[in-house]
């Protein structure tokens, strides 16, 4: 089934993004299926990088829309009307709620949209424990149970109950990722890959609708990749969450993704199945910098590929 086509929770469309004279992602539309994992993957330079930060609010583009939807809301489509006449950039309606993330800053795409993100150079607090770095992904929480003052430190009931379900929820997650021996160890002191997975049960531990991961797989030995395979897999098979990811690494790529889509010089060149992406000629000659049809069939010939 194409969950993007008939059940989208993440609808880009017509995006582009300027810096200057240089087009980074260009006239760009593709949907995100609910529950499905999505992989925007490309050669160098693309615009994979730049589609997240638009979709997470740390670039506002220069034209498009990035209309992301939550709960029962039946199809983005039947709700986006009302939306634009907003121009606070959200609305919620009785079986769910549709923002236009173009206009959110990155925080209210966080905490309003609930989209989670992790980068491609980790961003951890190197010098927090592991379990601290979890319970900061959940400040927010915890600062409306204290009504923002300092009724968490004098312990209110409401504060000391939302600080124990913020640790429940950290041990849940260091259960996931298998750090919960490494609880007390400063975030910086783990192994690459260690770190790689805590990043992510970070981003978990805010509950997100979508998970955007940009190069979740960078630096990982094959055997942290299938670790890290296994994880998104459980990730959505448990809490439904959509992933988004951009991956140049293709045995995650392949293996775990429900939907490919594929960048070239910031423009769309391909999107569907992992099978469809895998054997298509345009996606290959971009890969190897091919122009040349018959060129790429002979590669394809070589290769094996069917
Ligand atoms: N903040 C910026 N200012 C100017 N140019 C930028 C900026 N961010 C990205 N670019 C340019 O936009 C183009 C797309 O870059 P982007 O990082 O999105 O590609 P990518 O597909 O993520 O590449 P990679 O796989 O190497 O990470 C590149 O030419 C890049 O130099």
């Amino acid at each position: 089934m194409r969950r993007w086509e008939n059940e989208p929770i993440l609808a880009v469309e017509h995006l582009t993004m300027r810096f200057g004279g240089l087009i980074a992602v260009n006239d760009l539309s593709f949907q995100a299926g609910r529950g499905d994992i999505t992989a925007i993957i490309g050669p160098n330079g693309a615009g994979k990088t730049t589609v997240f930060n638009c979709v997470t609010g740390f670039y506002r583009p220069t034209e498009g829309r990035i209309a992301l939807v939550h709960g029962d809301a039946a199809t983005l489509k039947a709700h986006l009307g009302p939306v634009t006449a907003h121009d606070r950039g959200f609305a919620r309606f009785a079986d769910g709620a549709v923002f236009l993330l173009e206009r959110l800053p990155d925080h209210l795409v966080a905490r309003h949209a609930r989209v989670a993100r992790t980068f491609q150079n980790i961003r951890l607090f190197q010098g927090m424990t592991v379990l601290e770095n979890l319970l900061v992904a959940q400040h927010n929480g915890l600062m409306h149970a204290s009504n923002f003052t300092v009724g968490g430190l004098i312990g209110l009931p409401g504060f000391r109950k939302a600080e124990k379900a913020a640790v429940a929820r950290a041990v849940h997650w260091l259960e996931k990722v298998n750090l919960v021996a490494r609880a007390d160890d400063p975030a910086g002191d783990l192994p690459y890959g260690d770190q790689r997975r805590l990043e992510i049960a970070r981003a978990m531990c805010s509950d997100p609708v979508l998970l955007c991961l940009d190069e979740p797989a960078a630096g990982l030995n094959p055997r942290e990749s299938a670790a890290l395979n296994a994880l998104l897999l459980s990730i959505r098979q448990e809490t439904g969450t959509s992933i988004l990811l951009i991956e140049h690494d293709m045995s995650v790529v392949m293996e775990i993704s429900d939907h490919v889509v594929v960048l070239d010089y910031g423009v769309k060149i391909a999107d569907g199945s992992p099978e469809e992406i895998k054997n298509d000629p345009k996606v290959i000659a971009a890969y190897l910098g091919v122009e040349d049809e018959a060129e790429v069939e002979k590669i394809v010939e070589e290769v094996g590929l069917d």
